[in-house]
């Protein structure tokens, strides 16, 4: 049921709407109406299909979605190495879409750090630990040296002040000094301690297990103390056990250097761990899932309750959940009526089939 909008109405309609701020704007990572068209042998592939995202600072999340959906265009994407077709993309302040090859080498190096599933694409083979470790350091260090950067990355490490190691406080040319070795080793234990392979720190790589890997790999993402840590299927090579072992360092890092962490999964123990999940469907995204603890009034036990929503992008489009419309054999068309506090979607009643 509906009542007409008086002028006055609608013109504070426009008014608020002219001063609403801008899609994304208070998020670390904004992906607004994400297109990539790959064309392979003259055919065109929609990967990404206008995908919207927003992920606070701070945040832990996982993304989850059915092989092909689009989820390893994604995090290329976000980590600076593919650019996308159209639509916008923002990471701590850094324009995607604008960025030159300087800037995209400089983005990769010091606002985003990743893990990759195959673990011997995060560590170089004839390296030990702590040298992996301290490589990106060495490489932020010969450019801190330069005078070529410093703090003021827009958006960036803002709020993350508290109980971190290490941190960026005193500028790039900390690690090109000349007390830049003994700061480096200082940083680099700090680091594999905090992941629990400080006892790795002078093996190879093919010296230690997958799950050992994996934490290094962690270590040298967080090295240069990255706004954004992005992870895709960091598990998935891995046993269950050692699975839980790596989620808990993800966890551990963002609670401790407060680093805001995007995880692409297939593993349902590790999306039920975080406080929200988001699925990509089709190259969008298409419901999210938030988990918030509850005490239970009768037994005074805390309990996590999972809450699934869908999302509803800036055009009015939402994406039902293909179970929901096939349990009423809802397709093409179907009856809309606004209620007073929702709208009811019901199965088409013209139709005579
Ligand atoms: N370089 C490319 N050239 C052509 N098509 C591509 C390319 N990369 C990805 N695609 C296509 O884009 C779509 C999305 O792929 P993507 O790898 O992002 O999916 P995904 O969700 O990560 O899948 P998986 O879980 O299997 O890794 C798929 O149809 C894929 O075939």
């Amino acid at each position: 049921m509906t009542t007409n909008p008086t002028l006055d109405d609608l013109t504070r309609r426009v008014t608020a709407d002219r001063d609403r701020p801008a899609f994304g704007h208070d998020a670390l990572i904004t992906c607004d109406r994400l297109v990539r068209v790959f064309t392979a042998d003259g055919v065109e592939v929609q990967a990404l299909q206008g995908l919207d995202l927003l992920v606070r600072e701070g945040e832990l999340m996982a993304l989850v979605g059915a092989s092909g959906s689009g989820k390893s265009t994604l995090m290329n994407i976000l980590a600076g190495l593919d650019v996308p077709t159209a639509g916008a993309a923002r990471v701590a302040g850094r324009d995607l879409l604008t960025m030159n090859a300087r800037d995209r080498l400089a983005y990769r190096r010091e606002v985003v750090g990743f893990v990759w599933q195959q673990t011997a694409r995060n560590l170089l083979p004839y390296l030990t630990s702590a040298q992996n470790v301290a490589l990106p350091l060495q490489l932020r260090g010969a450019k801190g040296a330069e005078g070529a950067e410093g703090e003021g990355d827009a958006g960036k490490g803002a709020g993350k002040g508290a109980g971190r190691i290490l941190g960026r406080g005193s500028g790039g040319g900390r690690w090109g000094g000349r007390a830049a070795r003994r700061a480096r080793a200082e940083r680099v234990m700090e680091l594999l301690e905090m992941l629990e392979v400080a006892d790795c720190r002078d093996r190879r790589p093919h010296e230690m297990s997958g799950g050992q890997q994996q934490r290094v790999a962690i270590a040298v993402a967080l090295a240069n103390d990255p706004a954004v840590l992005l992870a895709d299927e960091p598990t998935g090579e891995l046993d269950s056990h050692t699975a839980e072992q790596i989620f808990a360092a993800f966890r551990t890092a963002n609670e401790r250097l407060g680093t805001t962490i995007v995880i692409v999964t297939h593993d349902q123990a590790v999306a039920n761990e975080v406080r929200r999940t988001v699925a990509i469907r089709d190259g969008r995204t298409s419901t999210e899932v938030l988990r918030r603890s509850e005490v239970d009034e009768v037994t005074g036990d805390e309990k996590v309750v999972a809450r699934e929503y869908a999302m509803l992008d800036r055009a009015g489009r939402l994406q039902l959940p293909a179970e929901y419309t096939r349990a009423l054999d809802m397709r093409d068309r179907v009856a809309l009526e606004l209620e007073s506090d929702h709208i009811a979607v019901r199965p088409d009643d013209s139709r005579t089939d």
